[in-house]
């Protein structure tokens, strides 16, 4: 008999999670969303096969049912499912970026004959909405499940197979340690990224100059600023406990660099500089995409048309393969930069040589 997933929020995260799970699985796949828009753009792009008008309906038959609206939402939705008829050892999960919370509310759901567990994909993009789904979103990267103690093992194996088409690698976390770690890596740089950008703001108003200055590195650490307010400020509403705490560690470190700065302290600034770049080169690199990014070559390439096919003639004439190329948004009105993607090493090593020689500057990073 083929069986039932219902999505409630059909976004970015909800959109891409049923792509994954129809790469593997023969399924009805059902939804509903608060937004009539995302509805139908959901069942025209094939998202899901069918759309419901309330939750209440979509439940009823669901063998999995996941929550992917904003975390206050999923929260309060937990009350909302537990009144509605459910289908008898169906497993409920949702996909939100705070876990604490949902996993307290959701303990009113034992009692009908379901499992809940907390997931949470860390992978992500800062567009929102349906037409930003994609299958491959999550491959390679952390899936945390948060299971509730003496939640069935087999309900957790259930929901693995489920979600293997993420091709994401799962990771049981208790809610407190979720939500502890997922402040200081996720959360609490996205009030920084958001507050640098209201410091350009704030010195625009004196000189527009700044913004039309404010390029790569601004741009980098920035980029998370473009994601959706609605989804943050329901993530600093639910994790208020640890971004307290981590404002705290940061604040005294600020003070740290401010004294380093006062006091002309060139040592330890460059030692402040030097342990930073040394844990961060450090860091485990991950494959994210369906696209290794070992072998990514950054090409700067001055803004005008034809520039693309130059690049790309200068490896085909040396038959070098490219997996990917993609045009970087950075550096705007002078120069772009140009993400080149290859399958080994060799080809990368051999492109950069050829693409020197014609006078492009390249490097890796
Ligand atoms: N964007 C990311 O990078 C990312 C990554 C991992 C997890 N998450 C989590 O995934 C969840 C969804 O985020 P997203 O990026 O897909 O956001 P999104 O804005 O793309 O999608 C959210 C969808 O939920 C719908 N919605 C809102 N309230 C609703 C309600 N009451 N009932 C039904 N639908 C409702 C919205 O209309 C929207 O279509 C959030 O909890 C977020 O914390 C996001
Ligand atoms: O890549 C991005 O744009 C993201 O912000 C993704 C990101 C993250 O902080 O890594 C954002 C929130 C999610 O809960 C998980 C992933």
């Amino acid at each position: 008999m083929e069986r039932t997933v219902f999505i409630v929020g059909l976004g970015l995260i909800g959109g891409s999670i049923a792509l994954a799970i129809r790469k593997e699985h023969n399924v009805n796949i059902c939804g509903f969303d608060i937004s009539e828009e995302q509805l139908k753009m959901a069942l025209s792009l094939k998202v899901i096969d069918e759309a419901f008008q309330t939750i209440e309906e979509g439940v009823k038959k669901a063998d999995l049912i996941i929550l992917a609206t904003p975390v206050t939402k999923t929260e309060r939705l937990m009350r909302e499912i537990s009144t509605y008829e459910l289908k008898p050892g169906a497993i409920i999960t949702d996909v939100g970026s705070t876990k604490k919370r949902i996993v307290k509310e959701a303990s009113c759901l034992k009692e009908k004959g379901v499992t809940f567990i907390g997931g949470h994909p860390m992978a992500g993009s800062h567009k929102s909405g349906v037409e930003a789904a994609r299958e491959h979103l999550f491959e390679n990267a952390f899936y945390i499940l948060t299971p509730a103690e003496g939640t069935d093992v087999r309900a957790i194996i259930q929901l693995q197979n489920w979600l293997k088409g993420t091709r994401a690698t799962f990771i049981e976390l208790t809610a407190e340690q979720h939500d502890r770690l997922a402040g200081a890596i996720s959360h609490f740089p996205h009030v920084i990224a958001a507050s640098l950008v209201h410091q350009i703001a704030k010195i625009e108003g004196e000189d527009p100059l700044v913004s039309r200055l404010a390029a790569g590195g601004f741009r980098d650490i920035t980029r998370i600023a473009s994601a959706s307010p609605t989804m943050w400020r329901d993530i600093l509403l639910h994790n208020k406990e640890s971004l307290l705490q981590l404002l705290k560690s940061w604040t005294n470190e600020m003070e740290h660099v401010k004294t380093l700065i006062e006091e002309e302290s060139a040592d330890e600034i460059f030692s402040y500089f030097q342990v930073a770049k040394e844990f961060r080169d450090g860091l485990p690199v991950r494959e994210k995409g369906a696209i290794p990014s070992f072998y990514d070559l950054f090409v700067d390439v001055p803004d005008h048309p034809g520039v693309i096919s130059d690049v790309t003639s200068i490896l085909a004439q040396h038959q070098i393969s490219l997996t990917n190329i993609r045009i970087l948004e950075t550096r705007e009105d002078i120069m772009g930069v140009l993400r080149l993607s290859f399958r080994s090493e060799e080809d990368r090593e051999r492109a950069q040589i050829k693409l020197h020689q014609e006078m492009y500057d390249t490097y890796i990073l």
